[in-house]
């Protein structure tokens, strides 16, 4: 007999196996969405809606956190937690639980719903770890930091990038409504479409015949910072599996020579069947040891365009990838920042009299940004930097961003994103 649901639609197994779930993600062994993927693909027979339920309250839990444990406690268990964010969070009423839950739990919960709080600290009112709402705070004021905490706890957006090989927006636009697919032209990018809802694509035709491939917005703008052009020789330094290595691809219509670094082969691995359905035949995965590997070396003066998307905390993510704020630290992010300059310093070395070197982060902390490109510049007068707005400008996209490309899920609808442009002088 199938297990009695909730007027939500879940059952007391459900709940069960969300606490398991969330014990494991709480951990912080692992980053949360490969946790939710591996019991996923573990527990195939979990219907479509089920799996919905377990991977929002798991968000929802670590996007509240702290405000969840000031109100369970410190200690408080998985378990607890999780039936905090549904009767405070979620906003359950007190029926939801009968069915899943013992009597002792709902006389906790009946006590929970009733309890005020006081406003708390600017940090446990931002959900954020002390240490980073000081830091976040540097940049701006409480009113700024608190709005850019909200809005970094609302889930994100989905936004395709139409393939310019295979395709043109208007028509990928007009195939997806077509489908019944609500979505609009991305505000951003040019090659953007927003999805108004989040359907499952993997199957669409579009998807399989390489129209389309997933990419934020934000992302997409650093594509055009860069700037490829046909023919050119260009290096995509940190290409991971490869979001931003098929946008430069296109954009070079699959001619001249796209190197493809990483140091993770299972990273680049996933890059190669998105080539083949991009239909791209310029592009050149090849694994590194190190930024200073000699198949770096060997290109060295040679690349017209050289893009950095660094490895950082990824703090801009935090839509996608709540539980950031929770791994990260002072000294995780000091060793990034250390590995920053390093890849960027040996990247540069790539760049010919007259290319340019962008430089780009999913960060949304100074000392990623900023403060690796000051480094940088004060320590190679051969460099200088080009204004990103007036790149873009130069491309029709009209953002006023300033010298440095700034993108906040406040002001934007991005993730947050920044990037400098800099550019080797001539001769
Ligand atoms: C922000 S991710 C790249 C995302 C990718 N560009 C995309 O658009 O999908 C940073 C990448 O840097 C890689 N990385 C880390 N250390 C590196 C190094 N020393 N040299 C080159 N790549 C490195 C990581 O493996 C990771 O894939």
């Amino acid at each position: 007999m199938a297990p009695k649901v909730n007027a939500a639609g879940v059952s007391r197994p459900l709940l069960v196996q969300a606490t398991q779930v969330l014990g494991a993600v709480l951990s912080m062994e692992h980053p949360a969405d490969a946790v939710l993927s591996r019991h996923f693909r573990e527990n195939h027979a979990l219907g479509q809606r089920d799996r919905a339920f377990v991977a929002e309250a798991i968000y929802g839990v670590l996007r509240r956190l702290r405000w969840l444990h000031r109100l369970a406690g410190a200690e408080a268990t998985a378990r607890q937690l999780l039936l905090a964010w549904l009767a405070r969070g979620e906003g359950w009423p007190m029926r939801h639980f009968e069915d899943v839950t013992s009597p002792a739990e709902r006389e906790w919960i009946a006590g929970l719903k009733a309890q005020d709080m006081d406003e708390g600290s600017l940090a446990e009112r931002a959900d954020l770890p002390d240490w980073l709402a000081e830091r976040l705070l540097a940049g701006t004021d409480e009113a700024g930091l608190l709005a850019l905490a909200h809005s970094l706890n609302r889930p994100a957006p989905l936004d395709l990038r139409a393939n310019l090989i295979k395709t043109d927006r208007d028509a990928l636009l007009a195939r997806l409504k077509a489908d019944g697919i609500a979505a609009e032209a991305g505000a951003l990018s040019p090659q953007a479409i927003r999805l108004a809802g989040k359907p499952a694509l993997q199957k669409h035709p579009a998807f399989l015949d390489g129209s389309f491939e997933v990419q934020d917005q934000g992302s997409q703008l650093l594509g055009f910072l860069v700037q490829p052009k046909r023919g050119e020789m260009v290096v995509d330094f940190c290409a991971g599996a490869g979001g931003k290595t098929l946008q430069l691809g296109a954009m070079m219509r699959s001619t001249g020579r796209l190197y493809a670094f990483d140091v993770s082969e299972r990273r680049l691995a996933k890059l190669k069947p998105r080539m083949a359905r991009a239909g791209l035949s310029n592009v050149h995965p090849t694994v590194i040891a190190h930024e200073n590997d000699a198949k770096v070396k060997r290109l060295a003066g040679k690349a017209d365009r050289v893009l950095v998307d660094a490895p950082c905390s990824g703090l801009g993510t935090l839509r996608r990838n709540p539980d950031l704020k929770w791994r990260q630290s002072p000294e995780s992010v000091a060793e990034m920042v250390a590995k920053q300059g390093g890849i960027l310093a040996s990247a540069a070395r790539l760049v010919r009299p007259g290319g340019r070197l962008v430089y780009a982060t999913c960060s949304l902390l100074a000392e990623e940004n900023d403060g690796v490109v000051d480094a940088f510049l004060a320590a190679h007068p051969e460099f200088r930097e080009v204004s990103a707005q007036e790149v873009l400008a130069k491309q029709d996209i009209a953002l006023e961003t300033g010298t440095r490309l700034r993108l906040s899920p406040v002001e934007h609808d991005t993730d947050g994103f920044f990037a400098a442009v800099l550019e080797r002088n001539a001769g």
